[in-house]
């Protein structure tokens, strides 16, 4: 019997037939439904807490301010007691100051010396600033008309007592922990850190230094459990397994003691050698594989002994881009801080191409001076230099699009998946 072989297509890109791709939403939404929090709680010091994530709505223990004071250095007294034009006050005897409150009243018609963040004295409810002011030290004059209340600031005009000040599932930055700490708050309640188990797998990764050219440096291990670690997660490093899928069970197994969620990759994909998707599928628990999205395509996703394990492709770029758009919003649910999609901007393109339909694109972009987005020469999925060389993404939709220079394209920058802006 003669072979018939297909036609020759002879574009490793275009989505092989014969297969169900799982279009990027589907399996974006399909990940999200298989997930719930997984984290016990805990109470740490609030100065400690940045980068965790509330388990309990921080309510505020005092207002900010605590009292009513000062917003500038100047002068302190009743509004009611000015006169229309010029107004000359007695000056009380002592000042009020941040932290060393005026003693006793401000009597009616009377100003009183007073700096920033002081307490209002009674007696007091408007300020002037000094720089509006002349003064021989038993007098103040200034003009007017100066409105009932200026520069001073109200009791809890900032957050109230009593007030929700930061909501559970948020996770804390340092603004936050600036807020939280002002309203008395010492300790919360967040979610103990998920951790992150990171496999790679393949004969070809060298153990230490590469001995010859069929070796490579495990340059995925790094990347990966450095992105985990930015994201605020605990980074578990479980290592290298051979191409035996033996071997390899049993690393899972490990992972799935020691992680929350296990990323592996290589392997990924239907070759002789890729024993991780023929073991999700024989033995785990798959929920999606073979992703319409370049680069990608071959991820796989599955539960391992009750623990979510995502098969990340091999090749660097394709394996980094899953982080980003499957991998980053799946951890930060289990985690406890929800489930969030990145936020782009449209922007025109400064390249061309024509997009087949049928597939969601992740292009290696940067943004050129004009404010318009360049992508790297290259689609090759190991050229790890074209990750250096972006600074973000441009997304194309799963439908086919003509794009010429102008033509408006969604960036999304790697900051918007938490990745630490370069420079
Ligand atoms: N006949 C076909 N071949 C391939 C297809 C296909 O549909 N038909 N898909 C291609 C695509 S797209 C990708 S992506 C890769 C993904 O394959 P695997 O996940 O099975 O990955 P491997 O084959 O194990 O490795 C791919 C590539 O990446 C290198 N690699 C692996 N691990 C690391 C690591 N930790 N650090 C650095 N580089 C790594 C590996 O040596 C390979 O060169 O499959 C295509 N093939
Ligand atoms: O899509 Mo593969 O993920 O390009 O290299």
């Amino acid at each position: 019997m003669s072979l018939e072989p297909p036609k020759l297509r002879n574009d490793c890109f275009a989505m092989p037939q014969g297969v169900d791709w799982v279009p990027v939403d589907e399996a974006l939404s399909r990940l999200r439904a298989s997930l719930h929090p997984v984290v016990a709680t805990e109470t740490m010091p609030v100065a400690l807490a940045t980068g965790r994530i509330l388990a309990k709505d921080a309510v505020a223990l005092r207002s900010n301010p605590p009292a009513a004071n000062a917003a500038v250095d100047g002068y302190g007294f009743a509004h009611a007691t000015l006169a229309e034009g010029v107004n000359t006050l007695p000056l009380v005897a002592g000042r009020a100051a941040a932290g060393q409150p005026f003693g006793g009243a401000v009597p009616h018609g009377h100003a009183v010396r007073i700096l920033t963040g002081a307490i209002l004295p009674d007696g007091v409810d408007t300020v002037v600033l000094e720089e509006d002011c002349a003064s021989d030290g038993q007098k103040v004059a200034f003009r007017g008309p100066v409105k009932p209340g200026s520069n001073t600031r109200r009791v809890g005009e900032d957050v109230m007592k009593g007030q929700v000040a930061i909501e559970k599932h948020s996770r804390l930055r340092p603004p936050d922990v600036a807020l939280l700490t002002a309203l008395g708050l010492q300790q919360v309640q967040v979610f103990q850190r998920l951790r992150v188990g990171v496999l790679s797998t393949g004969d070809e990764l060298a153990q230490g230094t590469a001995t010859g050219p069929h070796q490579i440096y495990d340059a995925n291990r790094p990347m990966l459990l450095s992105l985990v670690a930015g994201w605020g997660y605990e980074p578990v490093d479980l290592g290298q397994a051979p191409d035996s899928e033996a071997e390899i069970a049993a690393f899972l197994d490990q992972g799935a003691d020691r992680a929350d969620l296990i990323l592996t990759s290589g392997g990924a994909s239907a070759g002789d050698e890729d024993h991780v998707s023929r073991l999700l599928r024989e033995r785990g628990r798959l929920t999606s594989w073979r992703i319409a999205v370049k680069p990608g395509r071959p991820l796989a996703m599955a539960m391992w002994n009750g623990v979510p394990v995502l098969g990340l492709p091999g090749n660097p770029v394709a394996a980094f881009t899953c982080t980003l758009v499957f991998a980053r919003p799946a951890l930060s649910l289990l985690a406890g801080a929800g489930w969030h999609m990145p936020q782009g901007h449209i922007v025109p393109a400064a390249f061309t191409k024509r997009k087949k339909a049928g597939r969601r694109e992740f292009l290696r972009a940067r943004l050129n001076a004009e404010g318009a987005a360049e992508v790297f020469a290259s689609e090759g999925s190991g050229r790890i230099s074209g990750l250096v060389w972006a600074d973000g993404f441009v997304e194309l939709p799963d439908t086919a699009q003509d794009i010429t220079h102008g033509t408006p394209v969604r960036y999304i920058p790697y900051s918007a998946y938490g990745l630490m802006p370069a420079g």
